[in-house]
């Protein structure tokens, strides 16, 4: 295992190759993924060790990647301590009481490992089947998490939640240390399992400026991370947020090995940001899976030579796999990063 591209890469060895996964590989765009959620709602078929362990093995089956990501989601954790949530198809996270003052934080208790038995089993289950392939698992960073809590669902700007933030400093320092507990836990559960890699999806930190990103958000992200090198300092730690360009250094900075890096900043650009001591995983824009194959190769083309000026790179989009893909085009992008050799585009 440790040999696998994937984690050479994280290690910042550049294997011959470089290694590929796609966020949101599992999902709506397999039409054998939508055969066995028939009937099933989202947040039960992520209980249900059997069915996680076949929904997530599809894509790797289909596409042979390198890695497998957990199906699971990042509200999974705050459903388990009992918040009421539900995944609403189309839109996404729906709380049913939106997190608003101090008495709120009561009904978010911590996590302990004994309310998941279900994700232990799973994980288990899968790194048996998967073999030599990592199982990347994954958690919601706190700033995400919380950003449904207060919004109640998906919001555009974000403005309840950054208005808590600014008017209320103790309040959220209180969530965000709450959260950090619960996805420090989720994420080392996976690992106790046997997960070989973990993301931590900071999906909408975006919406902050760097100073207030620094100041109210990286030490809960932190403490998250650390909670994952403290059990294992050899498993990496990959950080990914979208419009995070100007926040780069500082997610890294929270703790990571790798950072995701979102198709709006070239990765050799991230990558001068950075600096030498981190990899970076990117950074193909999801919409040009619906491009002609001839403007796709050209693409995937040039991501390679941008990441290989990185001192390790893993090929992923920029953001997750939209649900109308065709499953055809995520081949192709796999078998046109194997056709080209590192050492030849350097
Ligand atoms: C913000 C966020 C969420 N969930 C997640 C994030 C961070 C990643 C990102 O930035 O996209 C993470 C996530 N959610 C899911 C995965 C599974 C693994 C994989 O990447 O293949 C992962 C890694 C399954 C899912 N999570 C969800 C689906 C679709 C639900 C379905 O199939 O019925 C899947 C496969 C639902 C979900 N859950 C969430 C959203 C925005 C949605 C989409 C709503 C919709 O368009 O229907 C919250």
């Amino acid at each position: 295992m440790r040999d696998a591209p994937l984690l050479a890469a994280a290690r910042r060895e550049q294997p011959a190759v470089a290694p590929v996964w796609f966020m949101r590989q599992a999902g709506r765009s397999l039409p054998e993924y939508r055969r066995v959620r028939e009937g099933i709602a989202m947040l039960d078929s992520c209980r249900r060790p059997e069915l996680v362990t076949e929904i997530t093995l599809q894509p790797v089956r289909r596409y042979g990647v390198d890695a497998a990501i957990f199906f699971s989601d990042i509200v999974v954790p705050l459903k388990a301590v009992g918040v009421g949530l539900d995944i609403k198809p189309g839109i996404g996270p729906v709380i049913e009481q939106p997190f608003r003052t101090w008495a709120d934080l009561d009904r978010i208790p911590e996590l302990d490992p004994s309310m998941i038995p279900d994700i232990t089993e799973s994980v288990r289950l899968l790194t048996a089947e998967l073999g030599g392939t990592p199982l990347i698992g994954f958690a919601g960073a706190p700033f995400t998490l919380a950003s449904y809590l207060v919004e109640g669902g998906p919001s555009r700007d974000l403005a309840r939640t950054k208005a808590l933030m600014y008017a209320e400093p103790d309040l959220w320092r209180a969530l965000l240390d709450r959260l950090a507990q619960i996805s420090g836990a989720f994420l080392r559960v996976q690992v106790a399992a046997g997960a070989s890699a973990v993301q931590l999806f900071d999906s909408w930190v975006g919406a902050l400026p760097l100073a207030d990103y620094r100041s109210h958000v990286q030490p809960a992200s932190a403490a998250v991370l650390a909670a994952v090198k403290d059990l294992d300092p050899t498993v990496p730690r990959i950080h990914f947020g979208v419009q995070t360009g100007e926040l780069l250094p500082a997610m890294a900075e929270a703790g990571a090995d790798v950072v995701g890096v979102d198709f709006r900043l070239p990765l050799e650009e991230a990558s001068e940001r950075l600096g030498q001591r981190y990899a970076v995983q990117g950074n193909l824009d999801p919409a040009l899976l619906f491009a002609p194959h001839e403007v796709l190769r050209e693409r995937v083309r040039s991501t390679l030579l941008s990441g290989a000026l990185a001192p390790g790179h893993i090929f992923n989009l920029g953001h997750g796999v939209m649900p109308g893909t065709d499953p055809d085009a995520l081949k192709f992008v796999v078998d046109t990063i194997r056709s080209y050799k590192i050492a030849e585009y350097r």
